[in-house]
C-alpha cells in the first residue's frame, strides 16, 4: 500500500501520536534569500504548555503561520495533530484553535455579537445551538459580564479575551498563542496567564509564544528557544535549567539560619563550595557527585538537621531561562527591536 500523502490527509498516520506538533527541518527564506526559520525540529507533546521563546524577529511568527497552513515552508514539513499542513490544513485547522496578531473586531459590535459572526463564519457550527456556544465561551474567558458592551470599550486585555473565546467556540485538541500577552497591562497579562493554565488543566495542548522569559517560566511546562531562525534547544522547562546547571556550577544552595557558621562547617563537610555568608543566610554551589548528577538537595538538608543546625528556609536555586539563553548563545536575551 502507499504511503499517505498530503492528498490524502484523511489516512495519514501521526507519526508521534504524542505529539501534537512535530517538524522537521523545516525551513522558510523569504524573498530576498533571508532566511526567517532555518531547520527547525519542533516537537510539541501533547497535554504540554509549550512556550516558544525568542527575542523579535527569532523566527517564531513565520513558524506558526506555517504551522497553520498559512505560508508554505520553504523546505522541511510540519505535521500537526499528526497530519501534515499545509496539505491536511481542513481536517486539522478545526481542531485548532489560534491566536494570531490579535483577533479582528468589530468595535461597534458588542462582545457577544462579534463572537456570533466568528460562530456564523464556521461552517461546521449549527446555527440553532449558536446561543448556547456564544455564552459559554464568553463564561470560560470571564466575559459574561461584559457580553453587551460595546468591544470598542472594551480594554486590550478584554479584546484579547474575547479573541480567545473565539478561538474556544468548539471543543479543541490544541490551542495555538501567538504573544498572547503583548500590550497588556499587568492585570491583562495574569487574567491571560490564569486562564491559558485552566485550559491546559482541562487537557488542551497550548502552543503560545513569547519574547518574555518570566512568562515562560511561570505558566509553560515545556518550552523551545528560538535565536536567529534556529532552535537553541527544546524540554521541560525544568530539563532547561538543568542543562546550565550541569555544565557551569551544579545549581546554587540556599539556606536561612540563625547558625551560619555551624551550617557552613556541614556544607562543606558535604562538598558544597564557594560558600558564602551574609547574616543568616548562606549560599553556596551544589557538588558535583563522580557520576556527573546533581547532588539531592535534601540530602544535605537531613544533613544539617543532623547536626543540630536550625533551618529557617532552604531552597535550591533553579537557572532561569534567561540563564539558558545566554549560556547557549553567548548573546544576552536582547528583547528590543
Ligand atoms: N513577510 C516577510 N517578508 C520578508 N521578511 C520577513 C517577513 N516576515 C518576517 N520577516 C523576517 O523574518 C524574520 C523572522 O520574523 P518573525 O516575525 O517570524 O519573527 P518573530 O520571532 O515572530 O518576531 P516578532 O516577535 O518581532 O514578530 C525577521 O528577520 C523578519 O524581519
Amino acid at each position: 500500500m502507499p504511503p499517505p500523502t498530503a492528498a490524502d490527509p484523511g489516512r495519514a498516520v501521526p507519526r508521534d501520536a504524542d505529539h501534537v506538533i512535530e517538524t522537521r527541518g523545516l525551513t522558510k527564506a523569504y524573498r530576498g534569500g533571508q532566511l526567517a526559520v532555518d531547520r527547525l525540529d519542533l516537537a510539541v507533546p501533547r497535554g504540554s504548555v509549550f512556550g516558544f521563546l525568542g527575542p523579535n524577529g527569532s523566527g517564531k511568527t513565520t513558524t506558526i503561520r506555517m504551522l497553520m497552513g498559512l505560508i508554505e515552508p520553504t523546505a522541511g514539513s510540519a505535521r500537526v495533530l499528526g497530519r501534515p499542513m499545509p496539505g491536511a490544513s481542513r481536517q486539522v485547522l478545526p481542531a485548532v484553535g489560534a491566536l494570531i496578531e490579535g483577533p479582528a473586531l468589530y468595535g461597534f459590535l458588542s462582545g457577544r455579537d462579534n463572537l456570533r459572526r466568528f460562530d456564523a463564519a464556521d461552517p461546521t457550527a449549527d446555527p440553532r445551538t449558536r446561543d448556547e456556544r456564544v455564552d459559554r465561551a464568553l463564561e470560560r474567558v470571564g466575559l459574561g459580564a461584559a457580553a453587551g458592551k460595546k468591544a470598542r470599550a472594551y480594554s486590550l486585555g478584554m479584546k484579547q479575551r474575547l479573541g480567545l473565546a473565539a478561538a474556544l467556540l468548539q471543543p479543541r485538541e490544541l490551542l495555538v498563542l501567538d504573544e498572547p500577552t503583548n500590550g497588556l497591562d499587568p492585570q491583562g497579562m495574569r487574567e491571560i496567564r490564569t486562564l491559558v493554565r485552566e485550559l491546559a488543566a482541562d487537557g488542551t495542548t497550548v502552543f503560545l509564544s513569547s519574547h518574555l522569559l518570566d512568562e515562560i517560566e511561570q505558566v509553560c511546562t515545556h518550552a523551545a528557544v528560538m535565536a536567529r531562525g534556529r532552535l537553541i534547544t527544546q524540554g521541560t522547562v525544568a530539563e532547561l535549567s538543568a542543562t546550565v546547571l550541569d555544565s557551569g556550577g551544579h545549581g546554587r544552595l540556599a539556606v536561612t539560619t540563625p547558625d551560619p557558621a555551624d551550617a557552613t562547617r556541614v556544607l562543606k563537610e558535604h562538598g558544597v563550595t564557594d560558600i558564602r555568608v551574609a547574616g543568616d543566610r548562606v549560599t553556596g554551589d551544589l557538588p558535583a557527585p563522580p557520576d556527573g548528577h546533581p547532588a539531592e538537595p535534601a540530602d544535605l538538608n537531613a544533613a544539617l538537621v543532623r547536626a543540630g543546625v536550625r533551618v529557617r528556609a532552604f531552597g535550591a536555586e533553579r537557572a532561569s531561562l534567561e540563564d539558558v539563553f545566554v549560556h547557549l548563545t553567548g548573546e544576552g536575551f536582547d528583547v528590543a527591536g
